[in-house]
């Protein structure tokens, strides 16, 4: 699904009303519709709404929703905020089917005092400001967003919290956005929606199918999206009948150090769940016994050091490498990534100390070998780029160095950002708070490093990657909990998730 600029909003409604084609007003009325609709499946008629409207078609679509509600016998009072002398003519038109209608109360609102009690139990309906947000709130309607904020009361934002952006809140104060528990969004949801720093503004958020025209969605472009399982079963390869391990590859994976070999079992496993044909695990000396243990599928290269990495094998081997998982940052472990930097032609996938060892030695960065994936969760992103301005800000850089580097960056996290070098970002919609959670991240690097062996192209490799280790864990959840979960059970997880997706 794409996901497209708040700017962008307006030019998608007029191709729709024009070429479909619907009045703006019934577009407008098709969009209420699916809101009260959400809400009658949702609430007992016993349940009364508190409704407020700003002057623009936000607050049309909150008009148009309070006398659809009336129809269906729910209790409607609605709050006019007085912003501005002028509703746009949809949320005129609105206004007055609703006063025609008669009833439900409609009260205006010029001053804090004319603002109701909101008793518990009520349900706020926030209708003041959409898509067309023009600057930060201020003033009166600041005033009200504060006051509903501290009531004890569910709220529920039409398309979007007023007061948020769509996009870019870095010059945005957030205790003056409302702060949702359901943002019901139209067709897509804003960028703005999938970056953890606003979520407590959209709390749960849904789309809601309005039937904006298909041939405008296709045409116009955009940098973001929002994956999903068909479009990751449409990336897929097949196993074919004749093949053998040969044909699946061939990983190295440089991971472990003392005290640390948990991340190269995590990885190893994960990358043997993840259809490769060989791999051989690179670890210090210490670590023999264990891994031949742990992971018998395993091959082991040995590093000459007891405790950390120092060196690496012939990549002549090799058709994929990854590294970092658990490998410290110890001197001679950074000289030994640099040469490998240098010299790698191969595929290859950094995660975790290697990221780190980049972000303390930043002329390390130019050395990147085209189509390599890094796989930084925020903490590790800003030791490569430094503190950001905001969510937008951050993604913006992420954009731009996997454009001006030819490389994919991972921004894990909820709602997992993959960037490529054409400058897209592609959000992943699988995974759970349960994920947080010790070497979840070293599942992820053993499966992207076993989608690369097997010869997808980094981009796809981070995409499947990061879907089906999200989706593994939503099955792992779905069986033990969020809280209960570890990363072992990821991996455990991985058998259903590829029998799902392949199905
Ligand atoms: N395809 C879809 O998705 C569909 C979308 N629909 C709905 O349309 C909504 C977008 O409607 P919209 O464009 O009329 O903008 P909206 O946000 O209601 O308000 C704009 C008004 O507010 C004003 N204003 C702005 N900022 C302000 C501030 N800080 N403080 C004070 N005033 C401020 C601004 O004034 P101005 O900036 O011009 O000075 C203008 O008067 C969208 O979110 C969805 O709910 C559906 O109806 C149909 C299909
Ligand atoms: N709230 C969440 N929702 C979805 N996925 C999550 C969530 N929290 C963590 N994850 C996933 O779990 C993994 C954690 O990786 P990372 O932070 O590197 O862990 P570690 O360093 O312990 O291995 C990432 O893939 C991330 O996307
Ligand atoms: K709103």
């Amino acid at each position: 699904m794409k996901i497209f600029h708040s700017k962008q909003i307006p030019e998608i409604d007029a191709y729709t009303i024009k070429n479909e084609p619907v009045a703006s007003i019934d577009l407008m009325e098709r969009a209420s519709l699916k809101l009260c609709e959400w809400l009658i499946e949702r609430y007992h008629q016993e349940q009364s709404f508190k409704i407020f409207v700003g002057p623009g078609n936000n607050g049309g679509d909150g008009l148009a929703l309070a006398r659809l509600l009336s129809e269906a016998n729910f209790q409607v009072e609605v709050y006019l905020v007085k912003i501005t002398r002028h509703l746009s003519a949809d949320c005129q038109m609105n206004l007055d089917r609703l006063k025609i209608q008669n009833s439900s109360s409609i009260s205006e609102i010029s001053s804090l005092v004319d603002l109701p009690i909101f008793s518990k139990g009520t349900i706020v309906i926030d209708a003041l400001f959409g898509s067309g947000l023009s600057r930060p709130l201020d003033d009166l309607v600041k005033d009200i967003v504060k006051t509903i904020n501290d009531a004890d009361v569910e709220v529920i934002s039409i398309d979007i919290p007023s007061g948020l952006f769509g996009e870019d809140n870095s010059s945005n104060d957030l205790n003056n956005c409302v702060h949702a528990d359901y943002t019901l969004s139209f067709e897509f949801p804003k960028l703005s929606f999938l970056f953890p720093e606003n979520a407590e503004c959209v709390g749960i958020w849904e789309t809601l199918p309005i039937g904006l025209h298909p041939a405008v969605i296709e045409e116009m472009e955009s940098p973001y999206q929002l994956i999903d399982e068909n479009y990751i079963r449409s990336l897929l390869k097949t196993r074919l009948r004749f093949s053998h391990k040969g044909t699946y590859g061939h990983g190295l994976l440089i991971s472990g150090s003392y005290g640390k070999m948990g991340a190269a079992i995590l990885a190893s496993k994960a990358c043997l769940r993840s259809g490769i044909g060989l791999l051989s695990t690179h670890i210090p000396r210490l670590g023999y016994d264990i891994l031949q243990t742990a992971v018998p599928e395993s091959m082991v290269s040995i590093d000459r050091s007891d405790i950390i990495f120092t060196e690496y094998p012939n990549l002549e081997n090799f058709d994929a490498i990854g590294i970092g998982p658990g490998i410290d940052i110890k001197c001679n472990s950074i000289r030994a990534l640099e040469e490998l930097l240098e010299e790698c032609d191969k595929p290859l996938v950094l995660d975790a100390d290697a990221l780190n060892i980049i972000g303390a030695n930043q002329e390390m960065k130019k050395y990147l070998p085209k189509g390599t994936i890094l796989t930084p969760h925020i903490k590790e992103f800003e030791r490569l780029f430094g503190e950001c301005k905001g969510p937008f800000d951050r993604n913006e850089k992420q954009r731009n160095f996997s454009k001006k580097q030819s490389v994919v960056m991972v921004l894990k996290g909820a709602f997992t950002a993959i960037t490529d070098e054409n400058g897209r970002c592609y959000f992943n919609p699988t995974g759970n708070p349960g994920m947080a959670t010790a070497g979840s991240g070293d599942v992820l690097t053993g499966i992207i490093l076993s989608l690369l062996a097997q010869g997808y192209s980094s981009l796809h490799a981070a995409l499947v990657g990061v879907f089906i280790h999200g989706l593994a864990g939503d099955l792992a959840a779905d069986e033990y909990g969020e809280d209960a979960l570890i990363a072992s059970d990821i991996i455990s997880f991985l058998p259903q998730a590829w029998k799902r997706i392949k199905s």
